[in-house]
């Protein structure tokens, strides 16, 4: 039988090069970038960027050092206005809105550097997630309502909740500036997730950790997917982590896709090898 999925919200045969699980291809996609693109001055830095992305997929992003992953990062979460195409999130179009609207419309990401208010709380910094997603009324909050008392109780249980995730609940009063990096790192994926995204974008989230906080970090996003049943797209270096847990991975090399496959499709591409991990094997 052949494979469907959906594009602008029609069952399309999926093409060859697909990279969406079986399991997810018959429901809508979480994200289609369609023809995405973005010009700094007379540098193509993304060109007819093509992606679909499953509702509950582990997807990697990868390619050399410029390639234009973060760029395409910044595209999706509305950093920067893309020159040319479009981008549907859960079928919905996104042009035109701001980083907080695509936020709120199920997008959320970390940074390549760690970006957490770290004189505030780390609870603090999971509630400023948390406050995403719920309309609070100044006034309740200068007048300490009953009301404002009790999404502050809600609030405070949530926070718990997630930080349980990375079994950092015992660290909730702790400044986010004096954790260690590990710490800081599964924070910001925290917030992250306190805003209650169907897609998580991770910009490198092994940067910095050393093998064994790495080998848990791949356990959690597994467990992340699986609890919350979102999609997840990552960058990342770490040829260990992109291999194990991506299902499908898309490599860039100055702006353009090169290559979308399996990870052992991937590993295998000629043109991967050559333009990326031929590249590593040289350094
Ligand atoms: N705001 C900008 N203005 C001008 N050029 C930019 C801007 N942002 C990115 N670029 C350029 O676009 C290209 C892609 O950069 P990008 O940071 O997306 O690459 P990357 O694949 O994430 O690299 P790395 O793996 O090193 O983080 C680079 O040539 C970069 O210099």
């Amino acid at each position: 039988m052949p494979k469907f999925e959906f594009e602008r919200g029609k069952m399309v045969p999926v093409p060859s090069h697909s990279i969406v699980p079986e399991r997810d291809v018959e429901q809508a996609p979480v994200l289609e970038a369609l023809h995405l693109g973005i010009d700094f001055g007379g540098l193509k830095a993304v060109d007819d960027f093509n992606l679909t992305i499953g509702k509950t997929e582990i997807a990697g992003l990868i390619g050399p050092n410029g390639a234009g992953k973060t760029t395409v990062f910044n595209l999706l979460t509305k950093v920067y206005a893309p020159t040319r195409g479009t981008i549907l999130l859960n079928g919905n179009d996104t042009s035109g809105k701001t980083v907080y609207q695509v936020n709120r419309m199920g997008i959320a990401r970390t940074f390549q550097n760690i970006r957490l208010f770290n004189t505030m709380t780390v609870e603090d910094n999971v509630k400023v997630g948390l406050h995403n997603t719920k309309a609070y009324s100044t006034l309740s909050g200068i007048l300490r309502t009953p009301a404002y008392w009790r999404r502050e109780a809600e609030a405070h249980e949530r926070a718990m909740e997630l930080l349980h995730i990375f079994g950092m609940e015992g660290l909730a009063n702790h400044q986010a500036g004096s954790l260690p990096y590990g710490a800081q790192r599964r924070l910001e994926i925290v917030r992250a997730l306190a805003t209650n995204p169907s897609l998580l974008l991770l910009d490198e989230p092994a940067a910095g950790m050393n093998p064994s906080e790495t080998a848990e970090l791949m356990e959690n996003i597994v467990k992340i997917r699986d609890t919350f049943n979102i999609a997840i797209m990552l960058i990342e270096h770490d040829m260990n982590l992109v291999m194990n847990i991506c299902e499908g991975i898309c490599v860039l090399n100055f702006g353009k896709v090169i290559a979308k496959g399996t990870p052992e499709e991937i590993q295998s591409n000629e043109t991967v090898i050559e333009a990326y991990l031929g590249k590593q094997k040289e350094a």
